[in-house]
């Protein structure tokens, strides 16, 4: 399959430097957890619905393509989608790029096809996990052949469902991917996990909160638990929030600058991990605020250093991680042994790319140490990592001469992302 984030670069990207203290007003692009959770639920609902301010970009494309290869129908011409059921009957093929939420949430709805769904992705995705859900799609009766990408699953137009035991240990996809399909399935599916402590929680926490928007009912009353009753999946409309683990970088922006900035239609209820970055921001020393105009970050004079456990939003790691380098104090971000199977092994990225800037960095099993050190320009390697372009563009604001590998990769999740961020920094 194509892999068009891991072309050779031969031009690495001048991280535009803040010359002062950057005062802006940004409007993000809609969550890419938000809009993959609403495109599978709508492909699986009893009618037509519309995914209002829907994220574009290859995450969200790549899951358009699979639920339209699988029979249903996506219009996503415009900026709301619409989705109409379908069934299929023939084969297809789903190319899950390096989408964690293709790879997974996809599989489950395969099973309710009745053709042969064949999987693959991008090299790295060949070395992300999603063995255990592969493992419990065949415990609750699909047909499934293999352990990794590719793989692939031969659905009959019903699933038996029931109860699975899996190890959502190292991503809590592995449990949102069984919930989603999971009212389909003739008997539902009661999925407990066995195993250490399940990351991301908030990630599961979205999913069962959606589920109950569409009518599913759901027992999520014990922990390590998770019971979704058979029966229809409701259609229904959702808005799409802006992504705010992708503001991660441009509140950054404030903090390192000593600016302020505010990030649009920031909402007061949410159920994205990324809201965590208010607490996060303010034990750097930054002041944040939520009100009508959105969240505003002012950045301090000195950036602190934390010691903060990431377990339930490893995905803000290397934004944060970027942050620490810059700090005045030693930081140790604790709790992430399971990023290390994200887009890249995040925690040995992240050691290598800011240690090359002259970053003092620990690398741990589950974390990172980073003490103060004088920063300097040279390349940032990206992994093909959307995330690790933002750490790359974080410390280019605030040091000389960082040149970013790659930052064409941000449109996994953010499109024009190197646009948005020149338009900042002028
Ligand atoms: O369900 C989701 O939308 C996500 C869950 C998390 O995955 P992990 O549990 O693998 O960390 C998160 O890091 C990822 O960016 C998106
Ligand atoms: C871990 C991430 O993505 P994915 O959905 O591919 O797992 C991420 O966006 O940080």
């Amino acid at each position: 399959m194509t892999d068009p984030a891991r072309a050779v670069v031969e031009d690495p990207w001048p991280a535009p430097r803040a010359r002062g203290p950057v005062e802006a007003t940004v409007t993000l692009p809609g969550s890419k957890s938000l809009t993959n959770r609403a495109l599978v639920l709508a492909a699986v609902a009893d009618g037509p619905s519309v995914v209002r301010r829907a994220l574009r970009s290859r995450d969200t494309t790549l899951m358009a393509a699979a639920l339209t290869a699988l029979g249903a129908s996506v219009d996503t011409s415009g900026e709301d989608w619409r989705v109409t059921p379908g069934d299929l009957a023939g084969d297809a093929a789903v190319d899950c790029g390096l989408a964690g939420t293709v790879m997974r949430f996809v599989p489950p709805v395969a099973g309710l096809s009745s053709g042969t769904i064949a999987f693959d992705g991008d090299p790295h995705m060949r070395q992300r996990p999603v063995g255990e859900v592969l493992g419990a799609l065949r415990a609750l009766g699909i047909d499934v052949t293999g352990e990794a990408l590719p793989f692939t699953v031969r659905g009959t137009g019903s699933v038996p469902g029931g109860t699975v035991v899996v190890d959502a240990s190292a991503s809590s996809q592995f449990i949102s991917a069984l919930l989603l399909a999971g009212a389909r399935y003739d008997r539902g599916v009661d999925v407990r996990h066995d195993g250490k402590p399940v990351p991301s929680l908030p990630h599961i926490d979205m999913t069962v909160a959606m589920l109950r928007e569409h009518g599913v009912e759901v027992d999520d009353a014990d922990a390590n638990r998770w019971a979704v009753a058979p029966g229809p999946v409701r259609a229904v409309d959702h808005l799409i929030e802006p992504d705010l683990s992708n503001a991660a970088p441009f509140l950054a922006l404030a903090a390192v600058s000593g600016g302020t900035l505010t990030v649009r239609d920031w909402p007061r209820h949410t159920t994205q991990a990324g809201d965590a970055l208010r607490g996060i921001l303010a034990a750097m020393g930054c002041a944040v605020d939520l009100g009508d105009a959105g969240l505003t970050v002012t950045g301090p004079d000195r950036l602190q250093g934390v010691d903060l456990d990431l377990h339930d939003v490893g995905e803000l790691a290397p934004a944060v991680a970027a942050l620490c380098a810059l700090a005045d104090g030693p930081s140790h971000l604790r709790g992430i042994a399971h990023i290390r199977g994200h887009e890249t092994d995040r925690l040995a990225a992240l050691a290598t790319e800011l240690g090359r800037l002259g970053a003092d960095v620990t690398e741990h099993p589950d974390g990172l140490e980073l003490r103060p050190a004088a920063l300097h320009g040279g390349v940032f390697r990206t992994y093909a990592d959307h995330r690790m372009a933002h750490a790359g563009v974080v410390v280019g604001a605030a040091v000389d001469g960082v040149l970013v590998e790659d930052v064409a990769t941000t449109a996994k999740t953010f499109p024009d992302f190197a646009g948005a961020w020149a338009a900042l920094l002028g």
